[in-house]
C-alpha cells in the first residue's frame, strides 16, 4: 500500500481525475485519505488531497509525494465522497469542491508550528528537539531525524498540537494552569512543616487544600496577591504543578450568556416536533418542511430537536442566513447548549474561523450554528441538519462550486440517516411543492406563540399621494403613524427595499445617464466622496459638473439610497432619532451588533435599513413597520421577483408586535393591485402559492422545470456570440423534445470589465444525462478556455439571473 491517489490543485476541466504518486517510506505509517500533500506536477510543486491509498498503479514511472501537510486528515471519508458528488452535481472541479469544505487557513500557505501542551517530558527525541521551549516551528521538526509516526503519536496522545501561524488580534492562545500533585492530607502536612516566614507559600497551599481543582495561574496569583516565585517554590517542592491549556479565540463570551431551559411546547409545536423526534430516534432520513408564521416558535422546535440529538450522543448543524447570524440568534443556541456550540460566521477572522472549525474537527463541540458553508462541518455522527429561513437565496453559492446548501444538507442527511428540517414563514415554491407531494413532510405552525394576531397591514398607493401633491417619499399616513409612535415612546422599523435601486446621475435636459466605461451599467453616486463608482469593476470618477452629451448643467442624482432617506426623514420628523443600517454603516466588524444593541436599548426611535433588517429581529417595543417601496424589485428580470417581494413583505411585517404590544404595518407602493403585495398584506401564503404556481407553470419555470444558465464571456463580442450559438446548437441536438434551449441572448448586464457576456438558458423536466452532455461540450472548448481566456460558466439551478 504505497501508492496514493491524489486530486491535484490544477484548474483543468476533467473531473474526478486522480493522479498516482508513490508514498516515500517516511510517510507510509502516517498517511491517510483526507490529508493534504504537496506533489510535483510538471515543473511545479502543487497541493493535492489524498483520496485513497492503493497497492497497485497502472502507471510504471511514478513520482514521489514531496510532503505531507497534515498529521490528521482534514477531510473525513464522508466529506471526500461528498466532494465527488458536489463536483458532479455543480459541474465544478473536484479540487474546488474539496477546498470549499475547508476553512481559509487550510487553503492558503501558512507556516506551521508545533506546540507542546504537557509539562511532562515528551518521548526522548521530541523532548530534545523542543529543548525546553514550548513552541517550535514545523521546519525544525522536518529537519530533524524524528519520524512522522512519532509526531503523529504525540498528537494523538494530546501532548503536542500543530498550529498555523495566523495573524490574529488575540495573540494569547495558551494559558498556564496550576494544580496540586499531592493529596490534600499531604498538602496539609507540608503546610505545617513550612516555616513561619513562608507566609505566601502557606496561603497558596491553604488555597489548594480548600480547592483541589486546577486553576488558571493568572487568577491564582491575583487572588492571593503574590508572584510567580511563590508558585515556583511549591513546584520545586513537588507539591504543585503547572501545565498549559489551549484557549480558543472565542469571540463570544460564553459565560455571560444567560442559560435557558426548554419551554413547554404549544400543541402545534408538539405536533410538529413529534415526527422529527421519531426520525431522530430511529435514524431515519426525512426532509421536514416547517412552515411557521413569524413568531410561531420555530426556533424552540429546533432547540428541542437538537436537545434530543445531543442526548443520543449525536451532532447537529444549524444553518442561518449570514445576516441573521446576530448575537441575538447565536445566544439562543449558546443559551441552551453553552460551550457545546461552535459558530461559523464570515465576520470572524481567519484564525477565529479556524479555531471554530478545529473545535468541530476535534469533537469538542456537538452543535454548529453558521452560514452556508457550515453545512460542511466535519461531524461524523450527525443527528440533524436544520436550515432556518430556507427560502433565503444566500444559501446558493454564487461562485464555484455553485452549490445550494439545501441540496448538500439533504445529501448529508441521506449519508447519516438523519432528518433535515427546512424552516420558514415563507417557504420557496420548490420546497412547498415537494411538501404537497409528500416528498417532504409538512409541519405547520399557524399561530404566534403569544396568541397575538399578526399585525394589520395597510397598503398605501403612492400614485395617489403624488396626485394629492405629496412629493416626498413618505406618505401622509406613514408620517402621522411615525409621529404618533414616537410620542408613545414605541419604536419603528423602516425598510427601504433597495434591490433594483441605485443612485445614479442623470441629465435632466437630455436624459443622459452616466455609465461605466468598462461595464454596461450605470455608475452609482457616492455622496460622501462626491464620486461615481461602478459596483462591478470598482472604476470611479468625479461627478461631472456638466452633461458630457449636451453640456447642460442640470445634472442631478436620482434614486433612493438609505442615506438620502435618512436625510429626508430627519427633515420631516426632526425629533426622530434614526439609526441607519445598510452595507455602508455595517462594514466595520461589530458595527452590525452595535446598531442593534443601541436600538434595543431605545437609543433611537427608528431603525432604517435595507433587506438586512427584515430578518429575525425580535424587539418587543417595535409597533410600527414601514415599507417605503414595496414594488422596487417587482420589475427586475427575474422570474422569482414576485416570490421575493412576497417573502420580504411577510418577513418585515413579522418584526412588529412580537410581544405584548400590537403592531401595524404600512406598505407604500406604486402597484397596490399586484398579487404579491395584496396577498402578503393578508398573510395569505396558500393563495400566493397557488397563484404563483400558475404563473410558473405557464412560463415554464421552477418548480415545473429545472433550469441551467450558461454564460459565455470574452473580450471579443463576435467570439462570444458565436460560441454561445454553437453551445445552443450542440445542446439542442442532445435534449429530448420536452426540453427547451433559449438564446443566445445578451446577459442582463451585457458587459463587465470589458468582457462581453452572452447567455443561454436550458429548461428541462427530465434529462438524466444532461450533466454528461454539458461536460462534453465544455471539454470541446477547453483549449480556448485555457489559452484564449474564453470563459464558460454553468450554473445548475441558478438564483442569480444577472
Ligand atoms: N412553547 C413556547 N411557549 C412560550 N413561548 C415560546 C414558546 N416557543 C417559543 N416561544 C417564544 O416565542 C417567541 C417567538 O419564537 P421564535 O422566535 O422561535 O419564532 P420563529 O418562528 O423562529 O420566528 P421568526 O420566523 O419570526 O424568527 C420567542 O420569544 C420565543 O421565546
Ligand atoms: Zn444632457
Ligand atoms: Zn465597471
Amino acid at each position: 500500500m504505497d501508492i496514493a491517489k491524489v486530486i491535484v490543485d490544477v484548474p483543468a476541466s476533467s473531473i474526478d481525475q486522480t493522479f498516482d504518486y508513490r508514498i516515500p517510506e517516511k510517510y507510509q505509517a502516517i498517511i491517510a485519505p483526507g490529508m493534504r500533500v504537496i506533489v510535483p506536477f510538471g515543473p511545479r510543486k502543487i497541493m493535492g488531497f489524498v483520496v485513497s491509498i492503493v497497492s497497485h498503479s497502472e502507471f510504471s514511472k511514478l513520482k514521489n509525494i514531496e510532503q505531507v501537510l497534515d498529521m490528521t486528515p482534514v477531510l473525513t471519508e464522508e466529506l471526500l465522497e461528498l466532494g465527488k458528488w458536489l463536483a458532479n452535481h455543480t459541474m465544478s472541479l473536484s479540487i474546488t469542491a474539496l477546498q470549499a469544505m475547508l476553512p481559509q487557513v487550510l487553503k492558503s500557505k501558512y507556516d506551521k508550528e508545533i506546540v507542546k501542551l504537557t509539562n511532562e517530558p515528551l518521548e526522548e527525541e521530541l523532548e530534545m528537539l523542543f529543548a525546553g521551549r514550548d513552541v517550535i516551528t514545523f521546519d525544525e521538526f522536518e529537519q530533524s531525524n524524528i519520524s512522522y509516526y512519532q509526531l503523529q503519536k504525540a498528537i494523538h496522545a494530546g501532548d503536542v498540537l500543530i498550529d498555523y501561524i495566523v495573524k490574529s488580534k488575540i495573540t494569547k492562545k495558551y494559558i498556564t494552569m496550576v494544580q496540586p500533585v499531592r493529596e490534600a492530607y499531604l498538602l496539609e502536612e507540608a503546610y505545617v512543616e513550612l516555616p513561619h516566614q513562608a507566609k505566601k507559600q502557606k496561603e497558596m497551599l491553604a488555597f489548594f487544600i480548600q480547592h483541589p481543582e486546577p486553576v488558571e495561574m493568572k487568577k491564582l496569583l491575583a487572588i492571593l496577591k503574590t508572584t510567580r516565585s511563590t508558585l515556583k517554590a511549591l513546584e520545586d517542592k513537588n507539591l504543585l504543578k503547572t501545565y498549559k491549556e489551549e484557549i480558543y479565540r472565542n469571540p463570544y463570551d460564553d459565560e455571560s450568556i444567560q442559560r435557558t431551559v426548554a419551554l413547554p411546547l404549544t400543541d402545534e409545536q408538539q405536533d410538529a416536533i413529534q415526527p422529527i423526534n421519531e426520525a431522530i430516534l430511529y435514524d431515519k432520513h426525512d426532509v421536514f418542511l416547517l412552515h411557521g408564521v413569524t413568531g410561531s416558535g420555530k426556533t424552540e422546535v429546533y432547540l428541542q430537536a437538537i436537545q434530543q440529538v445531543l442526548e443520543l450522543g449525536k451532532e447537529a448543524i444549524v444553518l442561518v442566513p449570514e445576516i441573521s447570524l446576530t448575537p441575538q440568534m447565536v445566544n439562543r443556541f449558546k443559551g441552551r447548549f453553552g460551550s457545546k456550540v461552535a459558530v461559523m460566521h464570515s465576520a470572524l477572522s481567519a484564525g477565529e474561523k479556524f479555531d471554530e472549525w478545529r473545535r468541530i474537527h476535534q469533537k469538542e463541540v456537538s452543535v454548529v450554528v453558521g452560514a452556508r458553508s457550515a453545512v460542511f462541518a466535519p461531524f461524523e455522527n450527525l443527528g440533524i441538519i436544520i436550515i432556518d429561513e430556507e427560502h433565503e437565496t444566500t444559501y446558493k453559492q454564487e461562485d464555484q462550486p455553485r452549490y445550494h446548501a439545501r441540496d448538500v444538507a439533504i445529501h448529508r442527511g441521506e449519508n447519516h440517516h438523519c432528518p433535515v428540517i427546512l424552516g420558514s414563514a415563507t417557504p420557496t415554491l420548490e420546497s412547498y411543492a415537494r411538501a404537497t407531494k409528500d416528498v417532504y413532510k409538512l409541519a405547520t405552525l399557524s399561530k404566534r406563540t403569544n396568541n397575538m394576531p399578526m399585525p394589520n397591514v395597510e397598503i398605501v398607493d403612492m400614485r395617489q399621494e403624488l396626485h394629492a401633491g405629496n412629493r416626498s417619499m413618505f406618505s401622509r399616513t406613514l408620517k402621522e403613524k411615525m409621529e404618533d409612535c414616537i410620542k408613545k415612546e414605541q419604536q419603528i422599523v423602516l425598510l427601504l427595499n433597495r434591490r433594483g435601486y441605485s443612485t445614479f446621475v442623470m441629465c435632466r435636459d437630455c436624459g443622459h445617464v452616466k455609465e461605466c466605461p468598462h461595464c454596461d451599467i450605470a455608475l452609482t453616486y457616492h455622496k460622501n466622496t462626491n464620486r461615481l463608482k461602478c459596483h462591478y469593476c470598482s472604476y470611479e470618477e468625479m461627478v461631472p459638473v456638466e452633461c458630457p452629451e449636451c453640456n447642460s448643467d442640470l445634472i442631478r442624482y436620482f434614486g433612493t439610497g438609505t442615506q438620502r432617506v435618512e436625510e429626508s426623514l430627519t427633515e420631516l420628523i426632526p425629533q426622530a432619532r434614526v439609526l441607519r443600517m445598510d452595507v455602508d454603516t455595517t462594514r466595520k466588524k461589530g458595527s452590525h451588533e452595535r446598531i442593534l444593541r443601541e436600538f434595543s436599548n431605545h437609543k433611537a426611535d427608528i431603525l432604517l435599513g435595507t433587506q438586512m433588517i427584515a430578518k429575525g429581529l425580535d424587539f418587543g417595543n417595535v409597533t410600527l413597520v414601514g415599507v417605503l417601496t414595496a414594488d422596487s424589485m417587482l420589475h427586475l428580470p427575474d422570474f422569482r421577483s414576485s416570490e421575493k417581494t412576497f417573502q420580504l413583505l411577510t418577513q418585515v411585517s413579522g418584526r412588529a408586535g412580537r410581544h405584548e404590544l400590537t403592531g401595524e404595518v404600512i406598505v407604500q407602493t406604486y402597484t397596490p393591485e399586484h398579487y404579491s403585495i395584496q396577498l402578503a398584506s393578508e398573510y395569505n401564503f396558500n393563495d400566493f402559492y397557488k397563484k404563483e404556481m400558475g404563473m410558473r407553470k405557464k412560463f415554464h419555470y421552477p418548480p415545473y422545470y429545472y433550469l441551467v444558465l450558461i454564460t459565455v464571456s470574452h473580450e471579443n463580442k463576435v467570439k462570444v456570440v458565436q460560441t454561445t450559438q454553437k453551445i445552443v446548437q450542440l445542446i439542442s441536438n442532445k435534449l429530448n423534445n420536452t426540453s427547451m434551449v433559449l438564446g443566445p441572448t445578451p446577459s442582463p448586464i451585457p458587459r463587465i470589465k470589458d468582457r462581453y457576456r452572452y447567455q443561454c438558458m436550458i429548461k428541462y423536466r427530465n434529462e438524466p444525462h444532461l450533466r454528461q452532455y454539458l461536460h462534453k461540450i465544455v471539454d470541446l472548448f477547453s483549449e480556448e478556455t485555457r489559452k484564449d481566456e474564453l470563459f464558460i460558466s454553468i450554473d445548475m439551478q441558478p438564483y442569480h439571473l444577472m
